[in-house]
């Protein structure tokens, strides 16, 4: 695989590109049968910059400019939320890989472009570490689980869990979801057209709905009223991140996700003991029983604590690859048609190796997590000086890495904002032009470990929805963007849906 460092601009100040990059998805000339263009422009030239080794100077960060300072208190939060994208590309083109911003009364620095993330993911010299970072932006609500642990401790959670997503694992996930996905889809369009279907907040109760099945394995002692208690409280936990006051204070976000968390745990503890007695398919189930190689356990607190975390990094997740993939199959029918003569092909209820054997809907999928990453920037703290790209980041800086940024560079791919799956195809491959050019699960020992299973889940409900049902969304439309945590479309996404069955 050929990993070539990109070429960042030279810092300090080189003038700004214009026009500012601005994800317009609506743009998307291609169909699927565009052939591969014989003089793409050259990408990946070689960097400038001498390679490690070789007596590069270390350089401090460079000073903020003060034009970039941002608001008060808030320092550049507003910009992040109104276009990620722009700003990221401000922060490469004036400061390069390795870009000094402020935000809630810190000084952060954003790794901008595949080299930077490659090095801080693999974190060579175990100087960056997720939890403390993670806390400050998530608060206590999602407190030790695994993306939460850092190092040796990390490592012993992640050799455990990993039981519960091995291949026998996934395969009995995935033949789990057909039943509650084909209930959960049973009313939409029930009237047998629905012009504006809002398909976001429909996969969000979809995939909770999977969620309620194949993590907990149903709740049986729980009405549908107290269902609906816990479902509030697992939302107030997602949403206190993005809490301005930041104090456990009746009326405020944060509160509400400390109320949350205690419900979360109340509801859970209640199952412990029966998920205890039976080993069962369910998540929950299996992560009382399993064990690592040699023989470690998780304790009553980690099951609790690891469940409440998986929900999180789960739903919203998965609900976005799904609304953006509703999207751009509703504005580029060849594509819709493509996949669906593929689920035709195959029976209604896929084995997990039928579902990945979906060639189209893959490439699809991996569109789509590239142009919106579900998990645009992820979080690390500095825990002893570093350097990154030759440049020295002392401890205690809170880190901003953006894969985003480097899934739409264009010197990594060609017309980066356009929808073209088939730049995924085994004759184009635009994926491999670095190592991290594509990597929406993220890198090294915090790689998403539910990767496969997002994967199973996406495709088994676009299998079921390409099987019965159509839809169309204006070639023309833009995804109004809600950035404020994880990106999600503010009006919902409007489609035009129509049952086919
Ligand atoms: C499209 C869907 C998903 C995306 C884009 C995604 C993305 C990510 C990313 C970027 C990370 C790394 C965070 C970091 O480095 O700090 C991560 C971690 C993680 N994800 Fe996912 N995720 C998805 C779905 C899921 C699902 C369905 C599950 C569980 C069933 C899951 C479980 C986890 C876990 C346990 C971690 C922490 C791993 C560790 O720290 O060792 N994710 N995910």
């Amino acid at each position: 695989m050929p990993v070539a460092p990109v070429t960042p601009p030279t810092p300090p100040d080189p003038p700004p590109r214009e026009p500012t990059v601005s994800l317009d998805l609506s743009t998307s000339p291609t169909t699927p049968t565009s052939p591969t263009s014989p003089d793409r422009p050259a990408r990946n030239a070689r960097s400038a910059r001498p390679a490690e080794g070789e007596g590069a100077a270390v350089r401090e960060l460079p000073p903020i400019r003060p034009e970039d300072h941002g608001k008060p208190v808030f320092g550049r939060a507003f910009e992040y939320a109104k276009d990620p994208f722009a700003l990221f590309r401000h922060q490469w083109d004036h400061y390069g890989p390795v870009a000094p911003f402020s935000m809630l009364n810190q000084r952060w620095v954003m790794l901008l472009g595949p080299d930077a993330c490659e090095e801080a993911f693999r974190n060579k010299d175990k100087a960056f570490a997720n939890g403390p970072a993670w806390t400050y932006l998530v608060g206590p609500f999602f407190d030790r689980g695994l993306m939460l642990l850092d190092f040796e401790e990390h490592h012993m959670h992640r050799r455990i869990m990993q039981q519960a997503f091995t291949r026998d694992r996934l395969e009995a996930y995935a033949a789990r979801m057909h039943a509650p996905i084909e209930a959960g889809l049973a009313g939409w369009a029930d009237g047998g057209r629905d012009r504006d279907f809002r398909a976001y907040p429909s996969l969000k109760q979809l995939t909770l709905d999977v969620a309620a099945d194949i993590f907990m394995g149903g709740a049986e002692d729980t009405s549908p009223e107290e269902m609906a208690k816990v479902n509030e409280a697992f939302i107030a936990c997602v949403q206190a991140a993005a809490a301005v006051v930041r104090k456990d204070l009746p009326f405020t976000r944060w509160g509400r996700g400390h109320r949350g968390r205690e419900v979360l745990e109340d509801f859970l503890r209640h199952y412990l003991p029966s998920r205890r007695a039976v080993r069962t398919d369910d998540l929950f189930s299996q992560l009382c029983h399993i064990e690592s190689d040699e023989g470690e356990r998780f304790s009553d607190d980690d099951v609790i604590n690891h469940m409440i975390f998986l929900m999180m990094a789960a739903h919203d997740t998965s609900t976005i690859t799904l609304s953006t993939m509703l999207q751009m199959l509703g504005q580029h029918p060849v594509w819709q048609e493509r996949c669906r003569e593929e689920s035709l092909a195959l029976g209604p209820r896929p084995t997990l190796a039928e579902l990945e054997g979906l060639e189209s809907m893959d490439w699809v999928m991996k569109e789509c997590l590239r142009l919106r990453a579900p998990v645009p920037v992820v979080l690390r703290q500095v825990v002893k000086d570093t350097v990154v790209q030759g440049v020295r980041i002392p401890e205690g800086t809170f880190v901003v890495l953006a894969p985003q940024f480097a899934q739409v560079m264009e010197e990594l791919w060609t017309n980066p904002l356009v929808f073209d799956p088939e730049r995924f195809s085994p004759e184009r491959r635009e994926d491999k032009s670095h190592r991290y050019a594509w990597n929406p699960f993220g890198g090294g020992v915090h790689k998403c470990l539910g990767m496969y299973f997002a994967g199973a889940e996406v495709k088994a409900v676009l299998h079921h929805l390409l099987r019965g049902w159509e839809w169309s969304v204006d070639p023309g439309y833009v995804a109004p963007m809600n950035n404020h945590s994880l990106p999600f479309p503010k009006d919902g996404q409007p489609i035009d849906l129509r049952r086919t069955r």
